[in-house]
């Protein structure tokens, strides 16, 4: 099985969806998300699932699902779950096709009291991109997320922005030492033609990571 692809960010509502879809979309992967917290308009993977237009994507079912719009560790035992780390792992979707996993908030939100989406990446062996947007204070949260990856030793494939506010992009690939795969513009209409659009754009330097 290809390495799993790990989708994570600066933190919640950075654009990991979005992105998510463009990757997904452009090298015609298959995606999971493993822990959906909160559900009540639409889900992350059937915001993917709309915008995508290959025949090839799979999108693989969520492990846990749950209704508060929350940390995981908070979401799940709100309704008698449990998340750990090797459920997840155990429950890795079998496909022979390259899988985008999207994460859940940024890299230490808890899954439980001893495990949070990092300790996840690790278990997975996981290649990361990391979702920032470019605007102000960007710098700082793109710089703590990488600082601890780097510490982790984790393989980190590049950074992809979201909007364009700022144009930090490039002071941030320099001071974290982390390529820049690309950039997505303020999208004003988000749907499969827009994202595929995004998608042909990144699809040669998302090919050089695989
Ligand atoms: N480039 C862009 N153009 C337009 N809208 C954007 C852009 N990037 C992000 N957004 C919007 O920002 C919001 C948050 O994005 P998204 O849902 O992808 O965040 P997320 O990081 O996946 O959050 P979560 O932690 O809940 O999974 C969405 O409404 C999304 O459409
Ligand atoms: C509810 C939200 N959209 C995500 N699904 C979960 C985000 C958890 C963030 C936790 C935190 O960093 O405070
Ligand atoms: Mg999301």
């Amino acid at each position: 099985m290809l390495k799993p692809i790990f989708i994570t960010g600066t933190g919640t509502d950075v654009g990991k969806t979005l992105v998510s879809a463009i990757v997904t979309e452009s090298i015609e992967a298959d995606y999971w998300k493993p822990v959906q917290a909160g559900y009540t308009d639409g889900t992350d993977s059937l915001f993917v699932e709309k915008m995508i237009s290959n025949q090839y994507t799979k999108i693989h079912p969520e492990l846990y699902k749950l209704k508060l719009p929350a940390s995981p560790h908070l979401a799940a035992p709100a309704e008698g779950k449990e998340i750990t780390a090797r459920e997840i792992v155990a429950r890795l979707p079998v496909t022979s096709n390259q899988l985008i996993i999207e994460g859940a908030g940024g890299l230490l939100v808890p899954l439980n009291q001893q495990e949070t989406i990092l300790t996840l990446i690790k278990k997975l062996n996981a290649k990361v991109i990391i979702v920032s947007r470019n605007e102000l204070g960007s710098i700082n949260h793109s710089l703590l997320t990488a600082a601890v990856l780097s510490h982790e030793k984790i393989d980190v494939a590049g950074w992809i922005f979201t909007d364009e506010y700022m144009h930090y992009e490039n002071e941030i690939a320099h001071w974290s030492g982390f390529r820049l795969l690309g950039r997505v513009k303020h999208l004003s209409v988000i749907s499969k033609e827009t994202i595929k659009e995004q998608a042909l754009k990144l699809h040669p330097m998302l090919k050089s990571i695989l």
